[in-house]
């Protein structure tokens, strides 16, 4: 949405977005220093992801992600932003015996982390556990197309939406529309089946692997500044290089130490109480 003037992303500006065509930017973030990076960047809104089970806990997929796992992560993503709207994921297992255990999860992130809205998987399957939290007073952003919580049984990482199946996805999109989401993800689906549910929606849709049509784009921050490991989806764009810009800090690092050449005196103290009156009335 651009306008870095806003003093807070709230919902209704992605409901102002969609209606003057002005994309939506979304990252996600697990910790302090990143948020404070994306939100002064103007990115619209910080996702702390339960894909934090790849990119910050090791696990191979997100289902062992737990909500005490999330909790401290949203707690330091809520401490770097001033403008961006943080939004909390409810991770596998947390919401999906129903409108009841929904609403618990979500009280726990509004109530332990300052996050400002929440998310979870599913469109018709999902759709009572959306209405319930919406009810209470929490914003939802719902997630459909490809959702990872349900890898396993989608039978691993696959396009959603193509042929006949297009319309089960517009049924999902109408069903979290109806339940009083606020925004969207479309997680890879073909480009022109995310158009005809862009069109069809009143609320902005996410695009992730969900091609140009959508009102805005979301994407894996590792992924996107080239820090993450092994392969990484097709529908992200590289724009950075982080992973050699650290390897590179660290052997040269690793060289200066095993030489001697780290530390030297610039970055050492000396037994001085000169310096040592001076650092004190600084204080
Ligand atoms: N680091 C990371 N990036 C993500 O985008 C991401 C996560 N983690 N964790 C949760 C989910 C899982 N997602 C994924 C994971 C892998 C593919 C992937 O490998 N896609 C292949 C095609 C399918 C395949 O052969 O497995 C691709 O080339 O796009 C896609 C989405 C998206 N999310
Ligand atoms: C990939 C996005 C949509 C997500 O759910 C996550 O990062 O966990
Ligand atoms: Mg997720």
């Amino acid at each position: 949405m651009a306008e870095q003037a806003l003093k807070r992303v709230r919902t209704r500006h992605f409901a102002r977005a969609k209606e003057q065509g002005i994309k939506i930017t979304g990252l996600t973030s697990y910790d302090v220093l990143t948020a404070q990076i994306f939100d002064e960047a103007g990115i619209d809104f910080l996702l702390v992801g339960d894909s934090a089970g790849n990119t910050v806990l090791g696990y191979d997929t997100t289902l062992p992600v737990t909500v005490d796992d999330l909790i401290p992560l949203t707690r330091g993503v809520v401490h770097g932003v001033k403008r961006a709207l943080v939004v909390a994921d409810m991770p596998f297992g947390s919401y999906e015996t129903g409108p009841d255990e929904a609403l618990h999860t979500a009280f726990r992130f509004m109530k332990e982390t300052g996050a400002h809205a929440v998310k979870l998987e599913g469109g018709v399957r999902s759709a009572e556990q959306i209405r319930r939290i919406v009810a209470a007073g929490i914003p939802v952003m719902g997630h459909i197309g490809f959702t990872p919580q349900s890898e396993h049984g989608l039978g691993g990482h696959v396009i959603q939406g193509r042929g006949e199946s297009a319309d089960a996805l517009l049924a999902d999109a109408k069903a979290v529309e109806e339940a009083g989401a606020f925004a969207v993800v479309l997680e890879m689906v073909p480009a022109e089946a995310a158009r005809r549910v862009t069109e069809a929606l009143s609320i902005p849709t996410i695009s992730v692997g969900g091609g140009p049509h959508c009102d805005g784009q979301l994407v894996v921050w590792t992924d996107w500044a080239g820090l993450s490991s092994g392969r990484i989806p097709k529908f992200v764009k590289q724009y950075a290089d982080l992973r050699s810009v650290l390897m590179d800090a660290a052997l040269a690092y690793r060289a200066d130490v095993e030489s001697g050449a780290y530390p030297d005196a610039d970055h050492s103290y000396e037994d001085d109480t000169a310096e040592q009156a001076l650092q004190e009335r600084a204080n």
